[in-house]
């Protein structure tokens, strides 16, 4: 069975890296939240809530509004734009067709105007390479997680992934990330969540993870900060550069 030591290098960190030091010390599995972490998505999301909008006859948002209300999973993306656009709750039947346009028109092309935030691939072929366990985690539904992951060729980092309909709840509830630690056999002190929004943290916390947050993403228009997570990052690389110093796998 593998099993993993810490082996600290005598090296003198900066308070920073210090502070990344002590939060990944010991870790052994990261999950990873998809939208505004891993690719900037909204571009795509945009455009197919203004086609539905549009084949509903109703106003269409900018792109601006549409990231403020990513976050919650599609059916939530769907009802917070008929909203805006009604300037009231829409009717269920509403609802349900506006949501199967978004659907069928997102579905077609989840990747056509999405691109992935710089060094990701390097963050998470360098963690993959240390033994670490990659886990994503969004509320996106399941069935674009595949097409998207293959797309930008990071299918084979994941041990496992989530959608927001996998399960019988999403985040913020932490049960995404219970499963995930639960079924790749890692205690939840060892686990690590890293997300842009109010949401991964929220969940993090609630599942005894560890939190790191990165500020580029969408949360709502509120700065990350507020939500307290354990470690705020600038890029995804600055958590390979920790681990390559801190972690070493050994059989
Ligand atoms: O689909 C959403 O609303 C957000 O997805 P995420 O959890 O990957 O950020
Ligand atoms: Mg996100």
């Amino acid at each position: 069975m593998r099993q993993r030591a810490v082996t600290v290098h005598s090296i003198r960190f900066t308070e920073r890296y210090s502070g990344l030091h002590s939060v990944l010390q010991g870790k052994r599995l990261i999950a990873f939240d998809l939208d505004g972490t891993l690719i900037d998505s909204v571009p795509d999301l945009a455009a197919a809530v203004a086609h539905a909008l549009k084949a509903l006859d109703l106003r269409q948002p900018s792109e601006a509004e549409v990231r403020d209300w990513v976050g919650n999973g599609a059916p939530v993306l769907v009802e917070r734009a008929l909203t805006w656009a009604l300037q009231t709750p829409p009717t269920p039947a509403l609802q349900q067709r506006g949501y199967d346009t978004f659907m069928d028109y997102y579905g077609a092309a989840p990747h056509a105007l999405t691109t992935l935030y710089p060094g990701v691939q390097q963050a998470l072929q360098g963690l993959h390479q240390q033994g670490m366990t990659l886990v994503l985690i969004t509320n996106k539904p399941e069935r674009f997680i595949e097409p998207l992951l293959q797309h930008f060729e990071l299918l084979d980092y994941f041990a496992l992934w989530v959608g927001g309909d996998s399960l019988a709840e999403k985040k913020p509830h932490p049960l995404p990330l219970l499963h995930a630690a639960h079924m790749c056999q890692i205690p939840a002190a060892e686990c690590v969540m890293v997300g842009d929004s109010r949401h991964d943290i929220a969940a993090g916390k609630a599942a005894g993870f560890t939190t790191v947050a990165l500020p580029y993403g969408y949360n709502h228009g509120e700065p990350i900060e507020e939500s307290h997570p354990d470690l705020v990052l600038s890029s995804l690389t600055e958590l390979l550069t920790t681990t390559s110093q801190t972690t070493k796998a050994i059989e």
